[in-house]
């Protein structure tokens, strides 16, 4: 007897519940990112996936389609960090997909070390992505867009 087919997406909520909604997911190429990603794809959103790594990114977005043929996932490069480059990430999605619904604010992270041996400029980077990264694109997002926001960080 053939193996039962499992489904690589779903969700608890019904298929195509945002039909045709955008939404802009920070750090959608891996991890948590990529599975809200591909989540938000099942429930009929058409997402822009924003992160550093251009490699990732489209590596993503090959597998993602793979697993939801059809889907409209599309990628563009940001460093939420950086003021102007999230200025473009929100008007490049915005100019691709003509409005954003949801902006999931999952990009970030941390160094795992004992504060004893923890860099001034390692804090730094920590706080400018989670913090001053999170509050960049929700200013953005709502200066140029905007209606709802996810905080992950
Ligand atoms: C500040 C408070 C920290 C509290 C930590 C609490 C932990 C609670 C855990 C809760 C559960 C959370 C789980 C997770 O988050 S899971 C994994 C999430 N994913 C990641 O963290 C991976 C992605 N992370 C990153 O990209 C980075 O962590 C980060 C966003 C923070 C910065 O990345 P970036 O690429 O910009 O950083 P750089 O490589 O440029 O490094 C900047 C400087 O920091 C120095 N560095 C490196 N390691 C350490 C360290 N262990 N301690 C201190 N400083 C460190 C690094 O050398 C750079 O300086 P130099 O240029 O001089 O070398
Ligand atoms: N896993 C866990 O247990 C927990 C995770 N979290 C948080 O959830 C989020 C996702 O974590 P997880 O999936 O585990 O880890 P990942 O490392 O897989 O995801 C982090 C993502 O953030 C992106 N990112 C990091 N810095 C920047 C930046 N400056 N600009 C744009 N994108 C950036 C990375 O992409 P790139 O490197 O290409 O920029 C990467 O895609 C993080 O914010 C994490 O702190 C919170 C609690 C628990």
């Amino acid at each position: 007897m053939a193996a039962p087919t499992v489904a690589k997406v779903t969700s608890v909520f019904r298929q195509k519940l945002f039909k045709d909604k955008v939404a802009l997911v920070t750090g959608g190429a891996t991890g948590i990112g990529k599975t809200i990603t591909q989540e938000l794809l099942y429930l009929g959103c058409n997402v822009m996936i924003a992160s550093r790594k251009a490699d990732n990114l489209k590596a993503a977005v090959t597998e993602i389609q793979g697993n939801l043929p059809g889907c409209d996932v599309r990628w563009t490069e940001c460093n939420i960090r950086k003021e102007d480059s999230v200025k473009k990430m929100v008007s490049t999605t915005l100019e691709q997909f003509g409005k954003i619904d949801f902006l999931v604010n999952n990009g970030g992270g941390q160094f795992y070390a004992p504060t004893s041996e923890f860099s001034l400029k390692g804090f730094n980077a920590v706080v400018e992505t989670n913090l001053t990264g999170t509050f960049l694109c929700m200013k953005e997002e709502l200066n140029q867009s905007c209606l709802l926001s996810f905080m992950q960080t």
